[in-house]
């Protein structure tokens, strides 16, 4: 029999339970993805972690999803999810890569260095809001800077909902003040590009007390976690964490909603431009511009907006392209088998 409160410390919750067959939940193993590589993958069960040899079925499976397995650890199949991101994969091809699934909350690190971004932030935020997760942004390497209160409040000003902290991701109190998020069986993704401190917050968090954990951890022979490739840790306070290894390029495609929901303010304001279809550039009677003129909306914001638009429309239609063109594969293989049998039976 499944121990489902040691699942529940895995993340497994009524959403997924509900999923289960009376079949299914009497005789099928549920685990959780901790990590994916080229051959195997490897899960958390309610009786401990093991690998599985990848079969093509398994293919697609991301870190965080809840798969099903027979009782020879055979699998069966994935779990609807709850939430999950991707992204374009990186370099010319078409295709999508998925950076992580079934994640409560995401964590966006972006450094108060030379590096901060608003522009970049937009980004993160705009693909954070194509999932049903909560977002805290945090502002990292407060320490190495004297303008933490300005960066608060812009970042702020992108949007008055959000949770913003400044912090040292070095410093011990970093577990206590994002405890509200860590609690036992939630899940956090670190997003953020390379350099902005996600894995010495993963080290900060992960040695918060001395506590053995029955976590997957990489060691560098110096009890120091490092990412090499993503991967579930389980934190002290019982929270499971995904780092993700610095991504140098985050490409938007399929983010319509998290385009809406993450400028929801330009979106608002284009209601009141006179054409329907203005494209805030020329019009007369485009609110967004008067918005920039009076000063409550700015000009970099604006052009971001737009450009993510572009990026997202362009990698959009070439997904639903290729979609297309499988679909319609798919199509004639059914007719060529259905031909075939009608053929064998006359
Ligand atoms: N002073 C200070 N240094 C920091 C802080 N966060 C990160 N660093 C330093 O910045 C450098 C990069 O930090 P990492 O934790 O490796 O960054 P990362 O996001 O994991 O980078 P990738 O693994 O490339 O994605 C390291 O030298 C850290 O010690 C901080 O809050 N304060
Ligand atoms: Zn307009």
């Amino acid at each position: 029999m499944t121990n489902f409160q040691i699942l529940a410390s895995l993340g497994w919750t009524p959403f997924f339970q509900q999923q289960l067959s009376l079949e299914e939940w009497s005789n099928a193993c549920p685990v959780r993805v901790a990590s994916v590589h080229r051959s195997c993958i490897s899960v958390q069960s309610d009786t401990g972690s093991f690998s599985l040899p990848v079969t093509p079925a398994m293919d697609t499976l991301a870190v965080g999803d809840w798969v099903l397995l027979d009782s020879q650890q055979r699998y069966i199949r994935l779990l609807e999810r709850h939430s999950c991101f991707r992204r374009k994969a990186p370099g010319t091809q078409r295709e999508w890569q998925l950076i992580s699934a079934n994640v409560d909350t995401a964590f966006i690190l972006c450094s108060l260095n030379e590096d901060f971004n608003l522009n970049r932030l937009e980004r993160y935020l705009t693909l954070v809001h194509s999932s049903r997760v909560q977002t805290v942004i945090l502002l990292t390497k407060a320490d190495q800077v004297d303008h933490t209160e300005q960066a608060l409040t812009m970042v702020r000003e992108l949007d008055a909902s959000l949770d913003v902290l400044a912090l040292n991701t070095q410093a011990s109190d970093c577990a206590e003040r994002l405890s509200p998020w860590l609690a036992r069986g939630q899940t956090i993704v670190l997003l953020g590009s390379s350099g902005v401190g996600k894995s010495t917050l993963t080290n900060t968090l992960m040695s918060a007390h001395h506590q053995q954990t029955g976590s997957i951890r990489e060691d560098d022979g110096k009890g120091r976690h490092t990412t090499t490739h993503r991967e579930l840790v389980t934190l002290p306070s019982g929270a499971l964490l995904l780092d993700t290894p610095g991504m140098r390029e985050l490409q938007l495609g399929g983010c319509d909603t998290g385009i809406s929901s993450a400028f929801a303010d330009i979106e608002l304001l284009s209601e009141q431009c006179r054409f329907n279809d203005c494209q805030h550039d020329q019009e007369p009677g485009c609110a967004v511009h008067r918005a920039i003129e009076s000063g409550e909306l700015s000009q970099r914001r604006l052009n971001n907006y737009l450009k993510l638009n572009r990026e997202n429309a362009f990698n959009t239609s070439t997904l639903a392209q290729r979609r297309a063109k499988e679909k319609s594969f798919g199509k004639l293989v059914k007719q060529i088998v259905k031909d075939r049998e009608r053929f064998k039976a006359s």
